[in-house]
C-alpha cells in the first residue's frame, strides 16, 4: 500500500513505527512534516521518503496526523494533490466527518479514525468511522491500515468521543496509574528502579490476563482480593479517595473536550 503521512509526530511516527514492524515497505511510505528534522530522523530509521503533499496523487492512503487545528488547512491544501480515488483518513480529535467533507475536494473518500500510541509496538486500539458515499472495499483498506498495527472497531461517529474517552485517551490514564504507583513504591522505601521494575512488570501480567483469560476485570480483581487481607484494604482506600467516581469523571470531561472541539471554529 502507498502510504503518504502527514504530520509524523507522537501518533503519526507511533503508526509508521507499527506499519514499517508490521511489514509495510518503507519504500512506498511517504513524510510530510514541516518540521525537517523530524522527517530526517524518520527517513534515517526507517527507510521512507520524505516528501510534500504532491506526493498525495501517488498515493493510495493519505493519512493526516497535524494537530486538530491545523488539519483543515491540510485538507484544503491537499486541492490539486489528490486523485478523485485516494482515500483521506484523519485521526484528528474532535473534527467531524462534515467538516473534512467541507474542507476536501468534493467526492473524496474520507475516513475518521482514533488510534492510539500503543500501535507503536502493534498492540494500538483504532476506532473507524467510514465518510458519506465510501465503499466496502475503502473501508477494508482503512481497517487493514490499522489492523497492521493493533485491533480495531468500526463505530458510528456518534461513539468516537466515547472511544477517544477510553482507547484514545486510555494509555493516558494507565501511564499516570503506572508513574503514581512508582512513586508510592519511592515512598516505601524502595530505590526508583526496583519500584518500576515492579509495576511495569505487573502492568504488562495484568494486561495480559485481561486479554488472555476470558475473565472480566471483576473476577480478575476478586481473585487478588483476600478476605479481610491487604488488598482489601488498598481497594477500600482507593474506594475512599474516590478513585472510581474519579475514572468516570475523566472519561466524561475527555467526551466533553471532544464535542468542544467539534464545535470549535
Ligand atoms: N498522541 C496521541 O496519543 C493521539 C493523537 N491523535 C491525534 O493525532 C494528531 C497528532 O497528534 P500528536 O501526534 O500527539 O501531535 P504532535 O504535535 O506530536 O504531531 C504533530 C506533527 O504535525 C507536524 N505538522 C504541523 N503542521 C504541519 C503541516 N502543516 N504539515 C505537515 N506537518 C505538520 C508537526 O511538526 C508534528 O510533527 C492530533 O490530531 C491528535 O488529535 C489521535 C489519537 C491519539
Ligand atoms: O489528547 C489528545 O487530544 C489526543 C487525542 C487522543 C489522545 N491524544
Amino acid at each position: 500500500m502507498r502510504i503518504v503521512l502527514v504530520g509524523a509526530g507522537a501518533m503519526g511516527g507511533a503508526l509508521l513505527s507499527g506499519w514499517v514492524a508490521g511489514g509495510q515497505d518503507p519504500a512506498d511510505v511517504v513524510v510530510v512534516d514541516s518540521y525537517t528534522p523530524r522527517v530526517n530522523e524518520l527517513v534515517a530509521e526507517f527507510g521512507v521518503r520524505g516528501a510534500d503533499l504532491n506526493e498525495a496523487a501517488e498515493a493510495d492512503v493519505v493519512v493526516l496526523a497535524v494537530k486538530p487545528h491545523q488539519i483543515l488547512g491540510v485538507a484544503k491544501a491537499l486541492d490539486g494533490a489528490l486523485r478523485p480515488g485516494t482515500v483521506v483518513v484523519s485521526i484528528a480529535a474532535g473534527v467531524p466527518l462534515a467538516k473534512l467533507v467541507d474542507a476536501l475536494p468534493e467526492g473524496q473518500p474520507v475516513f475518521r479514525v482514533m488510534p492510539n500510541t500503543p500501535a507503536l509496538l502493534g498492540k494500538g486500539m483504532s476506532g473507524v468511522v467510514a465518510g458519506p458515499g465510501t465503499s466496502q472495499d475503502q473501508q477494508l483498506m482503512v481497517v487493514g491500515l490499522l489492523d497492521a498495527v493493533g485491533r480495531t472497531v468500526v463505530i458510528d461517529e456518534d461513539h468516537i468521543d466515547a472511544l477517544t474517552g477510553l482507547s484514545g485517551s486510555g494509555p493516558a490514564y494507565l501511564f499516570y496509574v503506572a508513574e503514581a504507583m512508582v512513586e508510592a513504591g519511592v515512598h516505601q522505601g524502595l530505590t526508583r528502579p526496583e519500584a518500576t521494575a515492579l509495576v511495569n512488570q505487573t502492568f504488562v501480567g495484568a494486561a495480559a490476563m485481561l486479554d488472555e483469560s476470558g475473565d472480566s476485570a471483576t473476577l480478575l480483581r476478586e481473585r487478588v482480593t483476600s478476605p479481610g487481607g491487604t488488598t482489601a484494604a488498598a481497594l477500600r482506600t482507593l474506594d475512599d479517595h474516590g478513585v472510581r467516581a474519579a475514572l468516570l469523571a475523566a472519561v466524561e470531561a475527555c467526551v466533553e473536550r471532544g464535542a468542544q472541539m467539534a464545535s470549535d471554529g
